[in-house]
């Protein structure tokens, strides 16, 4: 069962772009999964698209040629069979035979000798590859050679080997003072921003202090948007684009009187909940800011703009099949309409924190030059802030200007 499961997400994923999130969640067997089976199939799909890449090299080793309409998805018994054998420690009579019985599951039992001798081939010709060369065939082409261009070929091979292992899990504690507090708690470390990092497994809604708001999940590099701001006690602040809320909690805890406007219902849901359990308190506007505006004007924005999220592909590895290049000018495009709309709801003096969690400079860097050549009533205030997920954080661009007049 857990593997049938992990082989009906792994065809809604690559065959239909599906979120891995929302088709591991949904599928209608999986509460009949034990916890452990369900973290097994998890864990196993999780590894599959992970490293999908390295896989189907092995896979195009072994076969003349890939097969097409339906059959396409005895790749994806095979993607499944490669992960267990080389990610997932399981034995190889298990790993094989358990891909044996798929084909049946999927209708597919006239591909069950291919897919054995493939199996069987790659475990005889198992080999421990350089992390290198894994990392490098699971990244695919457009993305990779975006990296090279931005930030050299030193850098782009290390954010692709960060990509070969989960993220770690960051917590924001409520009050900046207590992160010692649950640092000691969750057996974390404190981090240079503050965060506390878990070394903790198990599910987050269990651990100490979730369910009465001491901290929420936030990786630690997305936390400095909002610090980028300074003080913000008292005084008035748009969060753009806050669902979630991850950063609506920071502001709101920091003292500022916060209007979090979003378009997404189910996500704003979960922010109010976000809110609730934290016990903090803001302004929610469901609300589509290519329409909306202020009634009036305010102290301070951030702009927590969607973009391709290519800085969270390790939390979301799905991404790195379901993203396309086109998709970079289509959100480059979004982002600077919502910050141009910003741009006149904010008071002189008052500043804009416009953040993305992408690693593209079309969406970080460049997007803040077209901004400051297009808008001369701002100026750029301090440093930009760019994270890669080679330093073991998220890739995070913020920047602030300054409305001068
Ligand atoms: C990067 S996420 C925000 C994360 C959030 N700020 C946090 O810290 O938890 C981007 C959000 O932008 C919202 N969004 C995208 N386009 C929008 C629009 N035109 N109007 C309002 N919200 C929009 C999405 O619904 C999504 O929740």
């Amino acid at each position: 069962m857990p593997r049938r499961i992990a082989y009906d997400v792994l065809c809604q994923v690559l065959g239909k772009k599906r979120p891995l999130d929302e088709a591991f969640n949904s599928h209608p067997h999986l509460e009949k999964l034990s916890p452990k089976a369900k973290a097994f199939s998890r864990a196993l799909v999780t590894a599959t698209i992970r490293n999908k890449g390295f896989i189907d090299h092995l896979i195009d080793g072994c076969l003349d040629k890939r097969p097409k309409g339906h059959a396409r998805n005895i790749l994806n018994i095979m993607r499944l069979g490669v992960a267990q054998l080389y990610f997932m420690h399981v034995p190889a009579h298990a790993a094989v035979n358990e891909s044996l019985h798929l084909t049946n599951y999927a209708k597919l039992v006239q591909y069950k000798k291919l897919t054995n001798a493939v199996l069987r081939r790659i475990d005889r010709e198992k080999e421990e590859y350089p992390a290198e060369v894994i990392a490098r065939k699971n990244m695919p082409d457009w993305l990779y050679e975006s990296w090279e261009n931005a930030y050299g070929a030193e850098v782009a091979i290390e954010i692709a080997k960060a990509h070969l292992t989960e993220a770690a899990l960051d917590i924001t504690p409520k009050y900046a003072d207590e992160a010692e507090i649950w640092a000691k708690r969750l057996n974390g470390e404190i981090l240079d921003n503050g965060s506390v990092r878990l070394s903790t497994g198990g599910r987050i809604e269990e651990l100490d202090g979730y369910s009465n708001g001491s901290w929420w999940v936030q990786d630690a590099a997305a936390t400095q948007a909002v610090k980028m701001l300074g003080n913000v006690t008292g005084k008035t602040v748009l969060d753009l684009c806050a669902a979630p809320g991850g950063k609506t909690m920071q502001l709101a805890a920091a003292g500022a009187d916060v209007i979090a406007v979003d378009k997404n219902k189910n996500r704003l849901k979960r922010l109010e909940e976000n809110m609730e359990r934290t016990r903090v308190t803001a302004e929610v506007v469901e609300a589509d800011l290519m329409e909306w505006e202020p009634a009036d004007f305010v102290d301070a924005i951030l702009l927590d703009a969607p973009c391709t999220a290519t800085g969270t592909l390790r939390r979301h590895p799905d991404g790195l099949w379901t993203k396309k290049s086109e998709d970079i000018r289509a959100m480059a495009d979004i982002q600077g309409t919502l910050w141009h709309r910003a741009s006149h709801w904010v008071k002189p003096g008052g500043k804009i924190v416009y953040c993305t969690c992408s690693l593209q400079p079309e969406e970080g860097e460049l997007m803040l030059k077209a901004f400051l050549k297009g808008h001369k009533n701002f100026e750029q205030e301090g440093e930009v802030y760019r994270s890669l997920p080679s330093q073991g954080k998220d890739g995070f661009f913020a920047a602030v200007v300054k409305k001068v007049d």
